[in-house]
Order: structure tokens, then sequence, then C-alpha cells
């Protein structure tokens, strides 16, 4: 195991967040049950190695989470000091790692639950929005209304940037450009490609029996094999209703997420599934899209220029002191 606490990026010495006690403050918090271990290292202290993130993601050993997000200053990141450029408003950046230690661009999930963990801890600005540096760009948070019929708490939005299909407009066109073999499954099956700051492949079942029926416990098996990984959604598309008076495209959706497993939610395999049953629906399908997950439901829409905006749900359950040596078992 590496030490849990070393210097920051830009080398200036202050109180790492590790107590002198040996404990570690953490928070708890999902979006939709895509649960993340929150930990307020605001100056830019603690070697958050991947060894450590494993350990504090453990459902047995350690504190449990799909994720483990770091809230650090941009200016102590590398990934997050070129953001204040263009975004000097863009002060706290996510330091987000998956389950099994390895590092991603982009959280949708967790972004929602950073934006709440800043109210928390009193760093929201006093603007409506606050601006989040990620490795995918700055995201910008609001708060919004619930959709109706789709339950209560505090809900956050925000323009999770320009997706693409990786496939081009051939991908497009045929709908697909992979394949991928899923347990459970008799035949492989056609699959889109879609980077939304990370990568997803999505497929599509004909009805949710199908889908209840799928064995996420081992990985699906995704040709060409992508070079960084992928998540892979599955999802079954389940017609139109109309929400709030709009419109409105609905989907169910699993995932197996890169680096962790299946998981109850994912924020940006939410915005690739509704954008591949968008693109396969044709001209005429709706901009909004709820998507129902093992953990609940949040809201897709298209914007303009291939922007899309995610909303959804945050949750902060609680919060402990680690106690470092028995978790890193030294
Ligand atoms: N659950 C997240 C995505 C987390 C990163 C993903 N596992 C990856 O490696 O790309 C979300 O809500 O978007």
């Amino acid at each position: 195991m590496t030490t849990a606490v070393g210097p920051s990026v830009d080398g200036q010495a202050a109180a790492p967040p590790a107590r002198p006690d040996g404990t570690l403050h953490v928070t708890k918090g999902h979006g939709t049950q895509n649960d993340f271990v929150l930990l307020d290292d605001r100056d830019g202290h603690l070697d958050l190695s991947a060894d450590l993130v494993r350990a504090l993601a453990d459902r047995r050993a350690g504190v449990g989470g799909d994720g483990v997000i770091r809230l650090v200053a941009s200016r102590h990141v590398v990934e997050g000091a070129p953001l204040l450029a263009d975004a000097p408003e863009a002060q706290w950046f996510m330091d987000y790692r998956n389950a099994d230690g390895s590092i991603a661009e982009m959280c949708g999930n967790g972004v929602r639950v950073f934006a709440l963990y800043l109210d928390r801890l009193g760093l929201w600005p006093d603007a409506d929005e606050v601006a989040v540096g990620t490795r995918a760009g700055v995201m910008r948070v609001r708060r919004v209304a619930v959709p109706e019929g789709v339950g209560d708490g505090a809900w956050f939005a925000f323009d999770i940037g320009r997706w693409h299909l990786p496939g081009g407009r051939a991908a497009a066109e045929a709908g697909f450009d992979a394949e991928v073999a899923v347990t459970g499954l008799d035949v492989v099956r056609p699959a889109l490609s879609v980077d939304v700051g990370n990568p997803h492949s999505v497929l599509a079942l004909p009805d949710v029996a199908e889908l209840a029926a799928v064995d996420l416990t081992r990985a699906p098996q995704v040709q060409p094999v992508p070079p960084h990984g992928t998540n892979v959604e599955i999802v079954v598309p389940l017609g139109e209703t109309v929400v709030d008076g709009r419109t409105t495209g609905r989907v169910r959706m699993r995932v197996h997420e890169r680096g962790v497993g299946e998981t109850r939610s994912c924020g940006t395999g939410a915005v690739a599934a509704a954008m591949a049953v968008r693109t396969w629906a044709g001209a005429d399908a709706p901009d909004t899209w709820l998507v129902d997950v093992p953990g609940g439901t949040v809201r897709v829409t298209a914007l303009g220029d291939d922007h899309a905006e995610l909303a959804g749900p945050a949750v902060l359950v609680g919060e402990m002191d680690v106690d470092l040596t028995a978790l890193l078992g030294r």
C-alpha cells in the first residue's frame, strides 16, 4: 500500500485532510444509487492512490461505493488548472476515480452529487449555478424542479457538453458500429459507440423481461475492443409519454461500468443511451428522455449543437471518520 497523504501538485505545504489521529473524514452520497465516497481535499494534499481508492470503495472492508470523488481546488490539479484560463469561476475540481482505482474522464451522477457536496460545505457561490471542473471540461450545475411523476428530492441539471458517435456518419446511418456479447443473451448483438466525454457502447433489447434476465456479473465483450475500455448500456425503448407538457421518450437501462461492474445507475450512460435511442428513432424523435435505471430515473435532453443536458437527483446520506490504519491494514 502507498501512503495516504503526500505533497500537493503545486508543492504548497498545508495540513493534510488525514487528521493527526490517523482518521480521514469522508461523506457518502449517491445519485440514483450510483454511490460515491466524497473527500474534501480542497488544498490538494491527499495522495489519492489507487490502493486508497480501492480500500475506501470496498463494500466489506471499507466505506463502499462505485467510485471515490475528491474535491480539490482546480489550481492544485494538473488537469484542473488549465480550465481556469477560460473559466476562472471553475474553482473546484471533481477528481473522480472508479472503484477499481482507475481514473475516468467524467461521471454524470457524480457531478450532481459533487454540486450538492459543495453546497453542504458552503462552497456553492452566491449564484444560481456552480461551475465544476472535470477532466471532460467545466460543468455548470443548477437546481431544477423534479419532473412530474418521478418522485421528490433535490434535482440538479447541467449541460454535459458535446456528445458524438466515434463511428461517425456511417455508424449513425447503420445504427451500430460494434458487437457485444453479453452473458445470458444467446446471440451477439449490434451496438452503437457513443462518446460523452467517456466511452459507451449501447445495445437495445426488445423487451424488459430479456433485459432483466441479462447477467452483468461478467463484463460484456465488445468487438472491436475499445482502446480505453468502455461502459456498456443495455436499453429497452418504452415509447413516448407527455411529462410536464413535453413529449418525452422513455427508456429502461442497465449498465456495466468500466472500472466498476454493474451499477444501479450511470449518468453519462443515460445520456449515451438516450442519444443512441434518439439516433435509432430518426428525425421525429423527441428531444427529452426519461431513463429508468435500477436506482431511479434521470432525464436527458438533447440541446443544440450536439450538446445534452443531464438532470437527476443527488443525495448525501452521512459522514464518517475512517481509521486509515484499519482501512489500509497497516
Ligand atoms: N457512473 C458514472 C460514470 C463513471 C465513470 C465510468 N465508469 C468510466 O470509467 O467511464 C456516471 O454517472 O456517469
